[in-house]
């Protein structure tokens, strides 16, 4: 079994060691929820302020020029998009990723105008399917929402799918998509595929072109790093773009917005599926948790996310009873997190959030662990397991405190 002597030496040797400098974290936590809300870089602070004090505050409404704030949606998409498998004018910043999943529906419904279902998967993060619904009820009964279990998907792929929209990585059990795969067999019957990239963009290498995509979507405030309600993003194939007319056709994803013609008439490329005036700080925030991102080396990245998950099972699995996983134990078949049952799952992760390890709960009993390879360390991994023993041993989870629902969990 792993030592914490063990843990420390291989913090050393971790060619990433370096990335925790880059981010504000308080010395008393140890933060295992990067993939809910990703950790502060330490640039940002200091970005937004100059935004604000110097951008907004002098140039005022000049800034849209002097500082370029109108290309930001572009050139974050850009730098997104390498972090994607996507190439430059693939990918758009903005909106939440709830928006650009209705967007990327509508466009599959352009693109297959004679079929009626869209497809996607039960006991998902449930806004993808929310979003379906909506879209169903707008279409006024002419489109239908299907959700089957994951292994039911191949035999749902028929002749009257207009959509299939999945996650590559789960949100509550970390198991992933064969992304080629799954596309191909779609793509095969003429179905395109949506991929929601929110817990896979800036955890793993994704290789969206590779597997011949045609949309997807993330969030920018998890392994992004962007802050809380950071824009999102939109990818959709450059043989796409020109064959959906948005929407959601708001005046900046007009050709000549600035024209203010009474007909709309989208822009070329991606930039027609911008739709209002772009979030300026928010990006100015997400710009910085991307570049951080840029500066690493994806691989490396994977690498020692599959150590700090593989290392966090050994322990909990060694040390404690009780607990039951429900991530695969392949770590090539699991994203950048580690979930296990517990009977008492919200108490106990109530507990351990006080004693300074924050993951978090997700119902009914999923204690959910996020491992974020810039910020966090094997020796990280290592005392949290220790602390999650201690709080188990002593049976501090039992005080009625810890009971208490919080709106957000
Ligand atoms: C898979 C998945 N998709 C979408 C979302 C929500 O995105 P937003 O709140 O940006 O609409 C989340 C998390 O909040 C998520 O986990
Ligand atoms: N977006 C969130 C929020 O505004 C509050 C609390 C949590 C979230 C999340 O991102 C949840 C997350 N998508 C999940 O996988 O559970």
């Amino acid at each position: 079994m792993t030592t914490l002597d063990d843990a420390r030496r291989l913090d050393t040797a971790d060619p990433l060691a370096g990335f925790r400098e880059r981010f504000a974290l308080p010395d008393s936590v140890i933060y295992l929820d990067g993939n809910s809300l990703g950790a502060l870089p330490k640039a940002t602070s200091g970005r937004v302020e100059a935004v604000v004090q110097s951008e907004w505050g002098e140039d005022l409404i000049r800034a849209w020029n002097t500082r370029d704030w109108i290309s930001a949606p572009k050139r974050l998409g850009d730098k997104i998009a390498r972090l994607i498998g996507a190439a430059p004018g693939e990918v758009i910043a903005g909106e939440s990723t709830s928006v650009n999943i209705f967007k990327a529906l509508c466009a599959c419904l352009q693109l297959t105008p004679e079929r009626s279902v869209i497809l996607s998967e039960t006991g998902n993060f449930p806004t993808d399917a929310y979003m379906m619904e909506g879209l169903a009820a707008l279409s006024g009964g002419r489109i239908r929402q299907v959700l089957v279990e994951r292994d039911a998907i191949d035999a749902a792929l028929t002749d009257d799918v207009a959509a299939l929209l999945l996650t590559h990585t789960h949100y509550k059990s970390g198991q992933l998509h064969d992304m080629k795969a799954v596309t191909a067999r779609a793509q095969a019957l003429g179905i395109p595929v949506i991929w929601d990239l929110s817990h896979s963009a800036g955890a793993m290498p994704v290789a969206l072109n590779d597997c011949e995509a045609d949309f997807a979507v993330g969030c920018g405030y998890k392994y992004l790093n962007g802050g809380p309600g950071a824009p999102a993003f939109l990818f959709v194939a450059k043989r796409h773009q020109d064959r959906v007319f948005p929407v959601l056709s708001g005046w900046l994803g007009h050709a000549r917005p600035f024209d203010f013609d009474d007909r709309y008439e989208p822009a070329a490329g991606i930039d027609r599926f911008q739709c209002g005036t772009p979030a300026i700080l928010g990006m100015a925030a997400l710009e910085c948790g991307v570049d951080i991102l840029l500066d690493a080396d994806m691989q490396e990245i994977r690498i020692k996310s599959q150590a700090l998950g593989d290392l966090f099972i050994e322990q909990v699995e060694d040390r404690l009873d009780g607990f039951e996983l429900r991530s695969p134990r392949a770590a090539g078949e699991r994203g950048s997190q580690v979930s296990f049952a517990h009977e008492h799952g919200y108490a106990i992760m109530q507990a351990l959030i006080e004693r300074g390890v924050i993951g978090d709960f997700r119902a009914p009993d999923i204690l959910r662990f996020g491992f974020t390879p810039l910020y966090a360390g094997y020796a990280d991994v290592w005392t949290a397991v220790d602390i999650l023993a201690d709080v188990m041993q002593s049976g501090v989870w039992q005080d009625a405190r810890f009971n208490i629902r919080s709106a957000v969990t």
